[in-house]
């Protein structure tokens, strides 16, 4: 067994009277790949958010590389750095893209301009963008931002090894494009698994069933605010868990309980 890198231990998270999660265990190991799948508004992007740092938790422990969290990420007490993805790629539109993704770098450390422009350029190669760092966001495609969003998340000041994010947090990388670019950002998410000095660990929130096959190891399942079902993903086809089979044929018969 690998070293588990990411704990929750009942971890509970309400908006209002809406109780999203209700109590939720759940661990990601080094190296590991796992999809977040579930119904819409079930939690998804919120247990992302908890992880990332970026939400307080009403109840329940954080653990990052067996060490408690105590407070927000801004607060610097994790032991290994946690990079996200937005869904909307998040890049700010007065900004080039090279500025986008050197803007922590620019924003917070002492490298010489020149230096920045040079990890940035790494970076981009690494996404496969390495001519468009004049560009603005808005003459990019979906696809394109959100490359450009991941070459962000990975990037690092070579100065401070533990900003080096080893762990990425994708939160629906491939909605809203298609099928086509949605295999340029599946194929990218692994190669960037395999690169070294990249993270090989991530965890991927995606309701496209070719996101998940093709990006995913290991899957949860989230509803009613809690992890129902875990498996391999070759097992979300043999599973007879009846929310994943109705989940997966899309049936609107079944346990599930559509909203609205
Ligand atoms: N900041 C917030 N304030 C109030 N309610 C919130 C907030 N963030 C999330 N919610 C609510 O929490 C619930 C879960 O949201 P979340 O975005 O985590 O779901 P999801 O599973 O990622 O959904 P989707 O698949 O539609 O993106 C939703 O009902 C949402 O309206």
């Amino acid at each position: 067994m690998t070293e588990p890198l990411i704990e929750l231990k009942g971890v509970s998270k309400s908006f209002g009277n809406n109780k999203v999660l209700d109590n939720v265990d759940l661990t990601i190991y080094r190296g590991e790949a796992l999809g977040i799948i579930g119904p819409s508004g079930t939690g998804k992007s919120t247990i992302l958010r908890v992880i990332a740092g970026l939400i307080a938790l009403d109840s329940g422990d954080v653990f990052i590389k067996g060490v408690h969290r105590e407070g927000l990420i801004e607060d610097g007490t994790d032991p290994v750095g946690i990079g996200m993805v937005f869904q909307q790629a998040a890049l700010f539109d007065s900004l080039t893209v090279e500025e986008n993704v050197g803007f922590s770098l620019y924003q917070y450390s002492k490298l010489r301009r020149s230096r920045i422009r040079e990890l940035v350029h790494e970076k981009l190669e690494m996404v496969g963008l390495s001519e468009i760092g004049d560009r603005y966001p808005a003459e990019l495609s979906g696809g394109m931002r959100k490359r450009v969003s991941f070459a962000r998340a990975i990037m690092s000041n070579p100065d401070n090894p533990k900003s080096a994010p080893e762990v990425l947090l994708y939160d629906e990388p491939t909605a809203g494009l298609d099928p086509i670019a949605s295999t340029v950002i599946e194929d990218l998410i692994r190669q960037l698994q395999c690169i070294q000095g990249s993270c090989n660990t991530y965890a991927i929130v995606t309701h496209q069933q070719s996101t998940i096959r093709r990006t995913a190891d290991k899957v949860v399942f989230l509803y009613e605010g809690k992890v129902q079902w875990e498996g391999s993903v070759s097992e979300i086809d043999t599973t007879d868990d009846p929310l994943i089979r109705q989940f997966i044929s899309g049936n609107v018969s079944g346990p599930i309980h559509i909203a609205g």
